[in-house]
This record gives C-alpha cells, sequence and structure tokens, in this order.
C-alpha cells in the first residue's frame, strides 16, 4: 500500500507531528506499506510533485513548526478535478491520499472520494472551528503565543497607563481571543459570533480604568462592530478568492481613545500564532491523529476523518466537519464577560 500525505490550507504548529506520527506507525507496524509526500497541498498532487517519505525524512520533525511537505490554498478542482487526481494517483502507483487540512480540504478531499478516490483526513486548524472533534492541533500552541503576547502587551500598558487592543487570529470564530483572553485576564473579548457597539465596548474599557487598570482588549481578526456588515478587509483576497482579515485593532483603536480620553495602542499578532514550535499538547495530539490516521487506510474507511472526543481518537465521516462551524457558544461567552470592565 503506498500512502500519499499532503497538507493543505493555513499551515499551523503539529503538521509535522501528524506527518512523522504517519510514516512510523505504518513503517513500524506494517511490512507493505510505504509513504510519499506530495508537496504543497492540492497543487502538488495536480502537478505529481510527489517523493519517497521515509524514516530520514521525519527524523526529529515533531517539535518543528510549519510543514515539511509545504502547503497551498490551491483548488484540485481548477486543475483537472477528479480526472487528473486519478491519473496522478495512477502514475505515481499511489493507493490512497491522506488529507491534512481544514474545512475547505476536507470539503475539496469529500468531492474527490464521492467520484470513488480512495482519501482519508485529519483535521487542521488554529481555529479550532471544526465542528467533528474536540480540539485541533495547532490551536493550543496560537493560544499560548498569544496569551504570552497579552502578557507582554499589559507590562507597556501598566507602564504608560494605556489601553492595550491585541488582534488574533479566527476568521469565523472566537476560540483563540476567548482563550487567550481569560487566559490573560482580558477587560474585553471580541469575537465574530457577538456583534458589540463601540459604547459597550468604551463602556468596558472606562469602567477597568476607573479601577486603575490599564485595559487590555482582544479582538478577534473576524469581529464586527453593530454597524458593520462585513469582517475588516483592506488587504486584498487570498488564492481561494476570500477577503483577507486584519486590522480591525488598528481601526478600533483610534476610536476608543477618542471616545474614552485613553491613549490607546493596537497590536495585531497575525501569523506569529501560527509559526514556530507546537506546545507539548499539540505534539500529543497530531501524534496520535498521525498513527490513527494510518488505522483508517488499512481498514479503508475512505471518506472518514480522525478525531478528538474527550480523550480518544475517534472515526468519523467528512460530512461532520463540513457544513457547519464549531463557534463560541453564548454560554461560554456569557462567562468570558463575567470578567469583562
Ligand atoms: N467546497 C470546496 N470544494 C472544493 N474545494 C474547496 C472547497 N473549499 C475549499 N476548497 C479548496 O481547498 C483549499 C483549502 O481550503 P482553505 O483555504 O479554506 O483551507 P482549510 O483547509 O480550510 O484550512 P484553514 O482555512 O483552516 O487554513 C481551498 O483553498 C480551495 O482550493
Ligand atoms: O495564511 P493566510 O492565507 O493569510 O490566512 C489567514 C487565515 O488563516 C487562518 O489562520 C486559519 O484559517 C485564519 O485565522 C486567517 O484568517
Ligand atoms: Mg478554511
Amino acid at each position: 500500500m503506498k500512502i500519499g500525505i499532503l497538507t493543505s490550507g493555513g499551515d499551523c504548529p503539529g503538521l509535522n507531528a501528524v506527518i512523522r506520527g504517519a510514516v512510523l506507525k505504518g513503517l513500524t507496524q506494517h511490512d507493505d506499506v510505504e509513504f510519499v509526500g506530495i508537496k504543497n497541498g492540492w497543487k502538488g498532487l495536480v502537478e505529481a510533485d510527489v517523493y519517497p517519505l521515509g524514516r530520514p525524512q521525519v527524523m526529529g520533525i515533531s517539535k518543528q513548526g510549519g510543514t515539511i511537505l509545504g502547503t497551498s490554498r490551491t483548488n484540485p478542482f481548477e486543475y483537472g478535478g477528479v480526472e487528473r487526481v486519478r491519473e496522478v494517483m495512477a502514475e505515481t502507483e499511489m493507493d490512497a491520499i491522506v488529507a491534512i487540512g481544514g474545512e475547505g480540504t476536507l470539503a475539496a478531499a469529500k468531492r474527490l472520494t464521492d467520484e470513488g478516490l480512495q482519501i482519508v483526513g485529519v483535521p487542521k486548524t488554529v481555529d479550532n472551528d471544526l465542528s467533528a472533534t474536540d480540539y485541533t492541533f495547532g490551536f493550543d500552541t496560537a493560544v499560548q503565543i498569544a496569551t504570552e503576547a497579552m502578557d507582554r502587551l499589559r507590562t507597556t500598558g501598566d507602564s504608560h497607563g494605556r489601553c492595550m487592543v491585541a488582534e488574533v487570529m479566527g476568521r469565523h470564530v472566537g476560540w483563540i481571543a476567548l482563550h487567550s483572553g481569560m487566559a490573560a485576564g482580558a477587560h474585553a473579548i471580541l469575537i465574530p459570533e457577538r456583534k458589540t457597539s463601540m459604547d459597550e465596548i468604551c463602556g468596558w474599557v472606562d469602567s477597568a480604568r476607573a479601577r486603575g487598570r490599564s485595559p487590555l482588549i482582544v479582538v478577534a481578526e473576524g469581529f464586527q462592530l453593530d454597524t458593520m456588515n462585513d469582517a475588516h478587509s483592506e488587504r486584498g483576497l487570498d488564492a481561494f478568492g476570500r477577503p483577507r482579515l486584519g486590522g480591525i485593532g488598528d481601526q478600533l483603536a483610534p476610536e476608543i481613545e477618542e471616545r474614552t480620553g485613553i491613549e490607546t495602542r493596537a497590536t495585531t499578532l497575525g501569523h506569529i500564532q501560527r509559526g514556530g514550535t507546537p506546545s507539548a499538547y499539540d505534539r500529543v495530539l497530531a501524534t496520535r491523529y498521525g498513527m490513527a490516521v494510518v488505522d483508517i487506510v488499512l481498514e479503508e474507511q475512505w471518506g472518514k476523518m480522525v478525531a478528538l472526543r474527550g480523550t480518544q481518537i475517534v472515526t468519523v465521516p467528512f460530512e461532520d466537519a463540513l457544513g457547519r462551524l464549531k463557534t463560541v457558544p453564548q454560554s461560554r461567552y456569557d462567562e468570558a464577560a463575567i470578567l469583562f470592565g
């Protein structure tokens, strides 16, 4: 059995641990399994850009950020779709593909599997917005990085008596903002799931200030004020034609300063949250996903992916990860909001 592995969509810490887990499990536990790496997501697949993946290629990589395979947001259906993928799999004698990616990658994998291709999945996203799984690797690391950054913003904020606005990732959901904001003791957490007014935000800033604190406001990039119809975007489109987000913190900061009279500074953490070494939690989760996905390939469970339920790795159909995002529930927001202001 020759298994191709690809990573697609935005990268995140832990991808290499999945790749290593899969290769080590396959090579040590089975005699007839070999692996090939597919470069740059679906792009490398349609271009037949593959290379053998053995133990030397995965040695020591679980602590390494990014993905040794490279990634892209290429849409395989724009480059020959099912026919081209079938052709490349035949040419390269690839029996099955492990697609490691988020909702978009898994949607593409589902369409290909529906046409008879042998594909299984591993869920990935720093945003933690996939509904089929309790946690995705990369999220814990991103929260840790964001929390450390906010701890730093608080000390400089305190020195100057300023309000600090920290913008984190989270295109459709506010999980990174909610967790890092709570961990750092933020005075408000602004998430895409809940539109909020400037009055409310400034109320929290004023009340923190009245208690002698230098306010910290955490905002997810996909957050919208109650006056906005779309998330803030000023950076054009991504490779899949979606607006690139980022910059809402810079938009909020001068408004907060003007309304409250408190000097305010914004910091956008951006891709720092996706780079560098994965946390121990993410390495373990990713390694377990990688090992488990080899089992579902050998069981020929095409159209399925591994997922985390509680502490168990389970198998679910691609559909479970599609169509519905795992948003922050109102109760989790309300719980965090008790500490605002
Ligand atoms: N519904 C779809 N059908 C087919 N292909 C899709 C679909 N949605 C997305 N894709 C393709 O899959 C690629 C990966 O999706 P996307 O860029 O959203 O990353 P992802 O896997 O969702 O990870 P993340 O968004 O968390 O970074 C897209 O760039 C696009 O080419
Ligand atoms: O790396 P890119 O293409 O700029 O994408 C950034 C997007 O990817 C994510 O990190 C994960 O989907 C989002 O939070 C963010 O909007
Ligand atoms: Mg996506």
